[in-house]
C-alpha cells in the first residue's frame, strides 16, 4: 500500500458527517472519512460490504486460532489449579441460568395449581422456595469464589506478559526497533483480558446451548420459539462495525484537531520550565480555544468507536422490530389457541424469552469481542516472532591468527555507502566512504552537524548493516563485519556516546552494568566511578552507591486539599523526591560505567562520540585524558567538534563533510593543506586569539 496522496486526501477540516468512501488513484485501497479521520481499508473489504467484512473477519480468527491454542497451553500451565478452579466456577455463572430456570418455572407452577384449585400445596410451595434459596446461596457463593480467584490468576498471567513482552522488546536490534511495520500494539494487560474474555465466550455458549436444549424441550416453547427468540441478537451480530479485525492504517489529517493535540501535549511537565520562563500559557490557552473552535463538531473520537457508531436506522429498527417477535408468538398463539394457554405459561415464556435473549446479546456482543481477543493474542505473540534484520555471524572474536593475536587493538577497514533504512532518509548518510584504521592507532573525527560521523561508528558496532546489494563492507581484523558473533564483538568494544542514558536502577547498577558479570563489585565500581569523575557525585548523596536514580513512581495522592491532611500530604512529598542529577553528572556517570567496561579486560576498541557537551573544560580534559590512559595500544576512534588535546595526539584525523571524508592526516599535515579542518580549526582559534588581542 502506497502513502496517501494528496489529490486522494483532501485536507480534514471540511464537514463531515456520515462515512464516504474515495476512490484513490490504486485500487489498492479505498480511504473512509469519519471524523478528523481517514481511514484507509482494503479495497475489497469496502467494496464487497457485509460478506467481505464478515469474510475477513472470520479469516483473521482462523489464522490468529493456532496461537490462541499455544496461549491458552501457556496460561494452563503457569497455575493448573487456579486455572481449573476459575473455569469451573465460570461455568458455574452460565448453567444458573438453565436452574433458576427450571427451579423458578416449577415455583409458578405450583401456585397456578393451587390458585386454580383453591388449595396451595404448602409443603411443595415451601420444598420449592427452599430450591431456589440454595441456588441463590450456591450461586452467591460461586461468585465470591470467583472474585477471590480472579485477580489472583490475573496477576500471574499479566506478570507473565509483562516478562514476555520486556523480552520481545529487549531482542530487536536499531533498524528492526526503528521499521514502522514492527511498532507493536501489543500490550500485556491484553494478555488476561483475551484470557478472561474467551473464556467467558466458551462458557456462555455452553450456557445458551443449555438453555437451547432445555427450552424446546419446554410445553408452549418448542422449536419454533427458540427460533423466534434468536432473532434480535442475530440481528445485533450481522449490524455490527468492527474496524479491529480488518487490516487498516488511521490517521488523522485535521488541521484543528493536530493543533489541539499539539498544544494538549505542551501541558506535560517537560515542558513548564520553557513555558513559565516564555511567558506562553496564555496564547497557549488561546491558541487551543481556536483550534477547538474550527474543529466545531466533527466527531474526534477514537476512529474504532466512529466506525462502530456507523449504523443505519433502518438496520436498527430491524433489530427491535425482531426484538418483539417473541411476544408477537405467544400473543397470537393466545389469540389462536386460547385453551392452550394459562398466564403463568405466558410469564414462563416471557422469562425464557428474556433468558434466551440477554445470553445471546452476551454471546454475540462477546463473539466480536473473541474477534478482538484473538487478533490481540496473536498481536502478542507476533512481538516475540520479529525476526531481526541483523543477522549473527558465527565466527568467535578475537580470532586466533598470528597477524592479529598478539595486537591488543582493531583493525578497521571501511568500504561503505549508507543510507538509513525507511523512507524518510532518501538522502545517504556516507557516500563511497573508503578508509583504514590500523589496531591500536587513535583516530578523531570532525566535521559539520550531520557529515555522517556518528553513523560510521554505528557501522563500526554493528547497530546498523551496509545493504548488501552494493552497500560496501566493513571489515575487522582481515574478515567481513557480519560474519563474526555479534556478542564476542561487542564484548570487544566499549562505547561512550552522547545517546547512553542514566538506568532507572541505583548508582553503582548504573556504573557496574559496564560490566555485568561484576555489577555487585563494589571495588571495580569505586574504581570506575573515580576514572569517570564521578567519586564527587557518589559522595554527595545519602544513600552513596545504593541512591536510586530516576525511580519509577508508584505514589499518588487524592484530595488531600488544606491544612486537615498535611502529614499525608508531606508523607507523599517524601515519596515523590528524586534524584536530581546535572547534565554533567549523567556525563560522568555514564562515562564511569565505559570505564567499568574496561575492567572485562577484553576491550579492543573504544568509540567516544561527543561524550562531553555537559563537562566543565577541566572535567572533559580530564576524562579524555583518562580514557586515552586506559585504552592505550587499543584503536580509539573519537567523534568531536572540539580542536584541541585530542586532535593533536591523533595519529589520523577524518574531516567529514556532505557523508564523505573530504581530508585525512595528522594536525599538522591538515593545517598545512588549509583546506576545511584548518578552516573549521581557525573559526575555534580565533574567539581565543580575538580575547587576548582584546
Ligand atoms: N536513525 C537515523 N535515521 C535516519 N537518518 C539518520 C539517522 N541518524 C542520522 N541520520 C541522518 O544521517 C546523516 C548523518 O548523521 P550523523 O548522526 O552521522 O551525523 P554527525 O556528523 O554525527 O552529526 P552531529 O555532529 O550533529 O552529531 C544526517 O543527515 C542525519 O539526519
Amino acid at each position: 500500500m502506497s502513502a496517501p496522496s494528496e489529490k486522494s486526501l483532501p485536507s480534514g477540516n471540511e464537514h463531515n458527517g456520515a462515512s464516504k468512501a474515495v476512490e484513490n488513484e490504486e485500487d489498492a485501497y479505498k480511504t473512509l472519512k469519519l471524523g478528523v479521520w481517514r481511514i484507509l481499508l482494503p479495497n475489497e473489504i469496502v467494496s464487497g460490504g457485509i460478506v467481505s467484512a464478515t469474510k475477513h473477519k472470520c479469516r483473521a480468527i482462523v489464522q490468529a486460532y493456532p496461537v490462541v491454542q499455544q496461549f491458552f497451553r501457556q496460561v494452563y500451565d503457569l497455575n493448573p489449579h487456579l486455572c481449573l478452579l476459575f473455569i469451573a466456577l465460570k461455568l458455574w455463572g452460565e448453567i444458573e441460568s438453565v436452574v433458576f430456570l427450571y427451579v423458578s418455572g416449577r415455583l409458578l407452577r405450583i401456585i397456578e395449581v393451587g390458585i386454580t384449585e383453591g388449595r396451595p400445596d404448602s409443603s411443595a410451595i415451601l420444598q420449592a422456595l427452599l430450591a431456589h434459596l440454595i441456588c441463590v446461596t450456591v450461586t452467591a457463593t460461586a461468585r465470591w469464589g470467583r472474585d477471590y480467584v480472579s485477580p489472583i490468576l490475573e496477576n500471574t498471567v499479566s506478570m507473565h506478559f509483562d516478562d514476555y513482552l520486556l523480552r520481545a522488546k529487549l531482542h530487536l536490534d536499531m533498524p528492526t526497533a526503528a521499521d514502522t511495520s514492527n511498532r507493536t500494539q501489543a500490550l500485556a494487560f491484553h494478555a488476561w483480558i483475551s484470557f478472561d474474555g474467551l473464556c467467558d465466550a466458551f462458557m456462555r455458549l455452553f450456557g445458551l446451548v443449555s438453555q437451547l436444549l432445555y427450552i424446546s424441550q419446554q410445553p408452549n416453547a418448542g422449536l419454533l420459539f427458540t427460533v423466534i427468540a434468536l432473532a434480535r441478537p442475530v440481528m445485533t451480530l450481522v449490524n455490527e462495525k468492527t474496524l479491529w479485525l480488518q487490516p487498516h492504517v488511521a490517521y488523522s489529517d485535521n488541521e484543528s484537531y493536530l493543533r489541539l493535540k499539539s498544544l494538549e501535549t505542551m501541558g506535560q511537565s517537560r515542558f513548564r520550565g520553557d513555558i513559565i520562563s516564555g511567558g506562553i500559557a496564555e496564547w497557549i490557552t488561546e491558541e487551543y480555544n481556536g483550534a477547538k473552535d474550527a474543529l466545531g463538531t466533527i466527531g474526534s473520537q477514537h476512529s474504532w468507536t466512529l466506525y462502530a457508531m456507523e449504523t443505519s436506522p433502518l438496520n436498527q429498527l430491524l433489530a427491535d422490530w425482531s426484538g418483539a417477535l417473541p411476544t408477537m408468538y405467544w400473543a397470537l398463539n393466545a389469540l389462536l389457541y386460547p385453551s392452550q394457554l394459562s398466564m403463568t405459561s405466558i410469564a414462563i415464556l416471557q422469562q425464557y424469552s428474556a433468558s434466551l435473549n440477554s445470553s445471546l446479546q452476551l454471546l454475540f456482543g462477546g463473539f466480536s469481542r473473541v474477534g478482538k481477543c484473538f487478533t490481540d493474542i496473536k498481536t502478542l505473540f507476533d512481538a516475540a516472532s520479529i525476526v531481526n534484520q541483523i543477522v549473527d555471524g558465527d565466527l568467535a572474536y578475537p580470532r586466533a591468527e598470528a597477524e592479529f593475536e598478539e595486537s591488543k587493538g582493531m583493525n578497521i577497514e571501511l568500504h561503505v555507502s549508507f543510507a538509513y533504512p525507511g523512507e524518510k532518509s532518501k538522502e545517504s548518510a556516507l557516500n563511497n566512504i573508503s578508509l583504514c584504521i590500523p589496531a591500536g592507532s587513535l583516530v578523531v573525527i570532525v566535521g559539520a552537524n550531520g557529515s555522517g560521523k556518528s553513523t560510521i561508528i554505528k557501522l563500526i558496532t554493528r547497530m546498523y548493516d551496509v545493504a548488501g546489494d552494493g552497500g560496501g563492507q566493513v571489515i575487522i581484523d582481515g574478515i567481513p563485519i557480519q560474519r563474526y558473533r555479534m556478542a564476542d564483538l561487542r564484548q570487544a568494544q566499549a562505547t561512550l556516546t552522547q545517546e547512553h542514558k542514566l538506568y532507572p536502577l541505583t548508582l553503582a547498577e548504573n556504573i557496574g552494568l559496564g560490566h555485568p558479570k561484576r555489577v555487585r563489585d563494589k571495588e571495580m565500581i569505586l574504581k570506575a566511578a573515580k576514572d569517570g569523575g564521578a567519586e564527587e557525585l557518589v559522595g554527595k548523596m545519602k544513600n552513596g552507591m545504593e541512591t536510586m536514580l530516576d525511580p519509577v513512581r508508584t505514589s499518588f495522592g487524592y484530595q488531600l486539599d488544606g491544612e486537615k491532611h498535611r502529614t499525608l500530604k508531606g508523607v507523599l512529598e517524601k515519596l515523590e523526591m528524586a534524584t536530581e542529577v546535572s547534565g554533567g553528572e549523567t556525563q560522568r556517570l555514564v562515562a564511569s560505567r565505559t570505564f567499568m567496561r574496561f575492567q572485562t579486560n577484553k576491550i579492543r576498541l573504544l568509540c567516544v562520540d561527543e561524550p562531553s557537551s555537559a563537562l566543565d573544560p577541566r572535567g572533559e580534559f580530564e576524562l579524555f585524558e583518562r580514557l586515552r590512559q586506559i585504552a592505550e595500544g587499543k584503536t580509539m576512534i573519537f567523534v568531536t567538534h572540539r580542536f584541541g588535546h585530542l586532535t593533536k595526539h591523533a595519529d589520523i584525523i577524518l574531516c567529514m563533510k556532505d557523508g564523505a571524508v573530504i581530508e585525512s592526516g595528522t594536525h599538522k599535515e591538515l593545517l598545512t593543506r588549509n583546506g576545511e579542518y584548518a578552516s573549521l580549526y581557525n573559526v575555534q582559534a580565533q574567539a581565543f586569539t580575538e580575547s587576548e588581542v582584546c
